[in-house]
């Protein structure tokens, strides 16, 4: 499934409406591939497995698909041309790296649907569950802070050295190969103040970007987005850029979701997004999570149908989320498979 050279916002909502009005986004990716085992503690994070393990990206983009994710999104968060150079990477193979992201994904889309195949099928062998499940790839852009890796991710503070040139040139090329690589939209995730949302917003006019993109920010106080920058700036911009054909929340405590569901729709009537993490938060100088800060997928999944009440049509988990909270989303918007096992 794809949206090809359809006019980019209807193609979404022709998604929404084939996936009944509504579309379940995957869990954490980073924090998965770490529950089994990957050691991340690199400024390459997740982007990290493309090089080592890609066997277990695919295995966690298998289990959000079959826990009944629509969209998965890819290991390219962190994943930077400049990240790959600093390692010794030649520029070739570095951009290599960003499509063999999306190309995991792929494959894994392409592996669930022969697996649907292979079980549903009607009496004269015509798979119908294709066209009741289309299921899209996200290429994953992560903020210039997420680069960085100095906790400017979490506080959107650049310095004055830094404008909106700055994040255009940054993200230019890796947005240009993401953009060429097979992917359905761009998924510009955890955007942490208005300047790189202005930066993205002009790169998508300025290049000659085919796929739609979705603008999600995070926020540490339910009101702002975590720089300070006031969300209701940050989407409009969104809600100005034609490309784009969502926007809205991720890595943002639960409790905060449904105040900023409904600060976003003031502002733009394109479709909302939200994939929350736990709520547990980061302690960086520990490199660790704290759990008891967090809720229980029980508690994650109560909040659903108030997000969906509240205007949200795309709804997934961030880091932390596992695919046990994203059978529970899926089934608390009844969209829950049959035959599809917990791993
Ligand atoms: N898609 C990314 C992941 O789940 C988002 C990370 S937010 C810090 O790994
Ligand atoms: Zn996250």
């Amino acid at each position: 499934m794809g949206f090809g050279s359809v006019e980019p916002s209807s193609a979404l909502y022709d998604f929404l409406q084939k996936s009944g009005g509504c579309a379940v986004i995957d869990g954490g990716l980073a924090t998965e591939l770490e529950r089994h085992g990957a050691d991340l503690n690199d400024p390459l994070w997740s982007g990290k497995c493309l090089l080592t393990s890609p066997e277990l990206i695919q295995r966690v983009h298998l289990d959000y698909l079959e826990a009944g994710a629509d969209i998965i999104i890819t290991a390219s968060y962190q994943a930077t041309i400049q990240g790959f150079e600093t390692k010794g990477l030649s520029r070739e193979a570095s951009e290599a790296l960003l499509r063999k992201s999306v190309e995991i994904a792929l494959e894994a889309r392409n592996i669930y649907y022969q697996r649907c195949k292979d079980c549903i099928t009607d009496d004269a062998g015509n798979d119908k569950f294709f066209e009741t499940r289309p299921i899209l790839v996200a290429a994953s852009v992560g903020s210039y802070g997420a680069y960085l890796a100095d906790g400017s991710e979490y506080s959107g503070n650049y310095g004055d050295a830094v404008n909106v040139e700055t994040l255009k040139d940054f993200h230019r090329r890796r947005v240009q190969v993401l953009a060429g690589s097979g992917a359905d939209l761009i998924a510009f995730e955890t955007i942490p103040n208005k300047l790189e949302a202005q930066a993205y917003a002009q790169l998508l006019g300025e290049e000659d970007i085919n796929i739609p993109a979705w603008f999600s920010f995070n926020s540490k106080d339910g009101i702002n987005v975590v720089s300070g920058d006031s969300l209701r700036d940050c989407v409009s911009i969104a809600d100005s850029c034609e490309k784009v054909v969502a926007v809205g929340i991720n890595c943002t405590p639960p409790r905060f979701i449904h105040g900023l569901i409904l600060s976003t729709k003031e502002v733009t009537t394109k479709p909302v997004l939200v994939y929350p993490n736990s709520g547990e938060t980061y302690d960086a100088v520990h490199k660790e999570w704290v759990v008891s800060t967090g809720v229980s997928d029980e508690g994650f999944v109560s909040y659903v149908s108030k997000w969906r009440e509240a205007g949200a049509s795309l709804i997934g988990g961030c880091c932390r989320t596992t695919p046990h909270t994203i059978r529970g989303i899926a089934s608390a918007l009844h969209k829950g498979y049959e035959g599809k096992k917990e791993k």
